[in-house]
């Protein structure tokens, strides 16, 4: 009933994402008339109703009364988003797009961040939500970073459900990732769901237990905030023997772990049938998660609406709600950070007390110390918070222990701002306060020795050192509440620590560093306001792969203009980045920008915004500017894009004035090697797309796409139009002898061909002797690989021996 495509994760660009993703819709209450992509998600058991495959189960009275019950229930637990905000007023709805879930080879087990971060390199698999329709596995996976509104939108769910707005679930239990902290053997499923999610209290939980475990498809289990956790491997292992038989055997055993249990559930032990809805953050946990997902969301961020539909509710008076949208419209980067609902509370706190911009945070790091300074002003309270905090980053978690002997709960209104961002102030004034040099040291960014490269940093200790960096620039005058010292031990601290961390920026080397890192020293260049010289910054500069949020670009052009004061320039790579159409305008309006390259169709929609508003100096610059070279076509939409692309180029289809393409599309002229792999989809358009690249393509790489005799045919058909071409990779295509023997005929029209690879087709030896038979009309030719399992031994060696430019495997 629906079809959906995905956009790639990291790809996840404007265009990409609307293009391709008919699930990137507003999320709304389905009772506002629109259903949300969540929504679509959980609605589909409807659809399958519909067709009759559950069968109807009829509810008892006492069952019937609980629903009710809970629903009341969930609707009070539901209705605050935080304290003083409630979530029938102050919620905004917030997009949510489907991102694609890419499988590594056999062993999924293996999925790794990069995985959904895009690389590109890595064997892939579409997994798309439509062919799982039906099937018993209903699991989703709900992105987003911290602060981005992941359990507010579960709570917004919930609320709905309560509103009777998901009729296809009768029972709904949330619960808290954090619950794996619970170690001891003294739960049952039932206990799980009753007496540690958040339901109601049940009068006679073991009818309503029989009721849940009778039909689990009208069940929807919440977890929320996957983040905290290590050891995901053992979680989604299979259970030991003798636990997998009690669970079977027993649910109502009161002798498992919260672990065992939530391991059960996962592997579908346990309520086989039941929709499961995960979140986490993107970085660590949610990638060893993938393997038992079938659909992945991601929360996208306010957008400028958004923003505004927050400040109007957050703002009752309107006075001091147009005051507050100006500020914060001429506060740049504070306007970008509100693109995390979190922090745009924390922005809308600030702006309540601040009417003037100028005192308004320019700095994540000013934002959260004006935080913090508004809500807590006893030091010792701040210290121990902060010890705390930073024992939380240390063990990896940011959730402030319960048990504790502090008395936090006068400040529970606190505990979120904790959790989210100011946490990572505490972390700073414990580190102004006690820590040594040297363990100070240890916890700046970008460790020589370590493992930092390979490893996506988690987010939390990410955050916590950029703020590190910002705090100990930030204005003497304004720490005065974050430390105890007296007034010279103070100074001296921060001088000393000030020149540790300018020392070890400067003495980076940027060739170590990976495309995320990059990205991480724009912040905090930018945080500490050093005047941090843009000598050392490559000229290169190449995002491919890091998602690149609002405030990331404004950090990046930041960087961009500094270089610009010295007289640099640069070259930049945004592809796969997710990058918003209004922000790579940002960034390739500067003026010193060599080149640039991002997602074709983002930028074929950049040159239509230019050619709208007129700015001809602008769009010919985005014209001239794009690349494309090298291309490596790795996904339907990829070849799509170029096609759009090459169309411009041959005039076509294009509504750009023909003054700006008399001579065609610059990108596509000077695109020399393209290559498109692991895909049959699309592949006869891609090959009408190669006639239109005359005499400029050298290099063309067709790999793992079962191309078979037809595409092979196809392909022999234009060759001749490719008289550049240097190397051709057709291997793994399931090209047979019918296929072989057209192209044999065809490469003779290619005269500067040196490297032909036909490996691992269906070529038999038939095929192989009319390979052999025209390399006498190859002159050109230095290697041809073709070796496959049809071809018997010694006719490949007896070739081989006619002529040593066939190779051996
Ligand atoms: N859609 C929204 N409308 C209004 N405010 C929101 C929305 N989403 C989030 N917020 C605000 O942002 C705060 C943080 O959101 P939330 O706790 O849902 O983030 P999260 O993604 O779950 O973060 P974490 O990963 O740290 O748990 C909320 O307390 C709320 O004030």
């Amino acid at each position: 009933p629906i079809l959906l495509s995905s956009s790639p994760p990291g790809s996840l660009s404007d265009t990409a994402s609307k293009a391709t993703s008919p699930s990137c819709v507003s999320l709304r209450s389905p009772s506002h008339g629109e259903k949300t992509s969540l929504y679509i998600f959980l609605y589909i058991y409807i659809y399958i109703n519909k067709s009759g495959l559950v069968t109807f189960i009829f509810l008892s009275e006492r069952v019937k009364d609980y629903i009710q019950a809970a629903k009341f229930h969930m609707y009070q637990q539901s209705l605050e988003m935080e304290e003083g905000l409630s979530i029938t007023f102050h919620y905004v709805d917030q997009h949510v797009s489907q991102r694609e879930i890419y499988r590594s080879g056999k062993n999924t087990s293996k999925c790794s961040d990069k995985e959904f971060a895009i690389t590109g390199r890595t064997q892939r698999q579409k997994n798309l939500l439509h062919s799982n329709v039906g099937k018993s596995v209903r699991c989703i996976l709900l992105l987003g970073n911290a602060g981005m509104g992941k359990t507010t939108l579960i709570k917004k769910l919930c609320l709905d459900w309560s509103r009777n707005s998901l009729p296809q679930f009768d029972f709904v239990f949330l619960l808290d990732g954090k619950g794996l902290t619970l170690t001891e053997p003294i739960y049952s499923l039932q206990t799980l769901l009753f007496d540690l999610s958040s339901v109601a209290p049940c009068v006679d939980p073991n009818e309503v237990f029989a009721q849940v475990l009778a039909d689990p498809k009208r069940v929807l289990l919440i977890f929320d905030g996957f983040n905290e956790l290590r050891d995901y491997e053992s979680l989604l292992q299979t259970q030991e023997k003798d636990c997998f038989t009690l669970l079977q055997k027993d649910s109502k055993t009161q002798t498992f772990t919260v672990r065992q249990l939530y391991s059960a559930i996962f592997q579908r032990l346990l309520l086989p049938g039941c929709t499961l809805l995960l979140s986490s953050r993107p970085r660590g946990a949610a990638s060893q998660l993938l393997r038992r997902v079938d659909t992945l969301l991601e929360v996208c961020g306010f957008t400028s609406d958004s923003i505004e539909s927050y400040i109007f509710h957050y703002f009752t008076d309107p006075a001091l709600r147009a005051s507050a949208l100006d500020c914060l419209k001429s506060s740049s980067y504070l306007y970008h950070l509100c693109w995390n609902p979190g922090l745009c509370r924390l922005a809308c706190m600030v702006l309540e007390q601040s009417r003037n911009s100028e005192n308004l945070p320019r700095t994540l790091t000013e934002l959260c110390h004006q935080v913090v300074s508004l809500k807590i002003e006893n030091k010792d309270l701040l210290l121990q918070l902060s010890a705390l905090a930073w024992e939380g980053v240390k063990s990896n978690s940011s959730t402030i222990p319960r048990d504790r002997s502090l008395r936090v709960n006068p400040f529970s209104c606190l505990l979120s701002l904790l959790i989210l961002y100011s946490s990572k102030v505490f972390n700073l004034v414990y580190f102004l306060r006690i820590v040594s040099d040297r363990s100070f040291l240890q916890a700046l960014p970008f460790q020589m020795g370590t493992k930092w490269r390979r490893r996506p940093k988690r987010e939390e200790l990410e955050l916590t050192q950029r703020i590190v960096v910002g705090l100990l620039f930030h204005k003497k005058k304004k720490l005065q509440l974050l430390h105890s010292h007296t007034e010279t031990v103070f100074r001296n601290t921060l001088i000393s620590r000030q020149g540790l961390v300018a020392k070890h920026l400067a003495g980076l080397s940027y060739s170590d560093l990976g495309s995320a890192q990059v990205l991480e020293l724009c912040h905090y260049v930018y945080e500490a306001s050093v005047s941090q010289e843009s000598k050392n910054l490559p000229e290169s500069l190449r995002f491919n792969g890091v998602p690149l949020s609002p405030p990331d670009v404004f950090t990046i052009k930041n960087a961009l203009l500094t270089g610009a004061a010295e007289g640099r320039s640069f070259c930049l790579d945004f592809e796969n980045t997710g990058i918003q159409i209004s922000g790579l305008r940002a960034l390739v309006s500067l003026n010193n920008i060599n080149s640039f390259r991002a997602c074709i169709a983002d930028v074929i929609n950049l040159w239509e915004q230019l050619e709208q508003s007129g700015e001809e100096e602008l769009l010919q610059g985005a014209v001239s500017k794009f690349h494309i070279q090298p291309l490596k076509a790795t996904q339907v939409c990829h070849i799509e894009h170029l096609e759009k692309l090459v169309n411009i180029h041959t005039n076509k289809s294009s509504r750009l004035s023909d003054s700006i393409l008399t001579d065609g599309v610059p990108a596509v002229k000077d695109l020399h090697k393209l290559e498109f792999d692991k895909q049959k989809h699309k592949i006869f358009i891609f090959l009408d797309l190669l006639d239109m690249f005359d005499y400029n393509l050298l290099l063309f790489s067709l790999e793992e796409s079962k191309i078979e005799d037809q595409g092979a045919e196809k392909l022999a058909s234009i060759l001749h139009s490719l008289t550049s071409l240097e190397v051709l990779n057709l291997s793994q295509n399931c090209i047979g002898d019918k296929g072989v023997k057209k192209l044999a005929h065809a490469l003779k029209d290619l005269p500067k061909l040196h490297c032909l690879s036909l490996y691992s087709n269906d070529i038999s030896d038939e095929g192989a002797e009319s390979l052999a038979a025209v390399l006498p009309h190859m002159p050109s030719l230095t290697h041809l690989e073709m070796w496959n399992q049809c071809i018997p031994y010694r006719v490949l060696e007896r070739l081989q021996r006619q002529d040593s430019r066939i190779l051996s495997l």
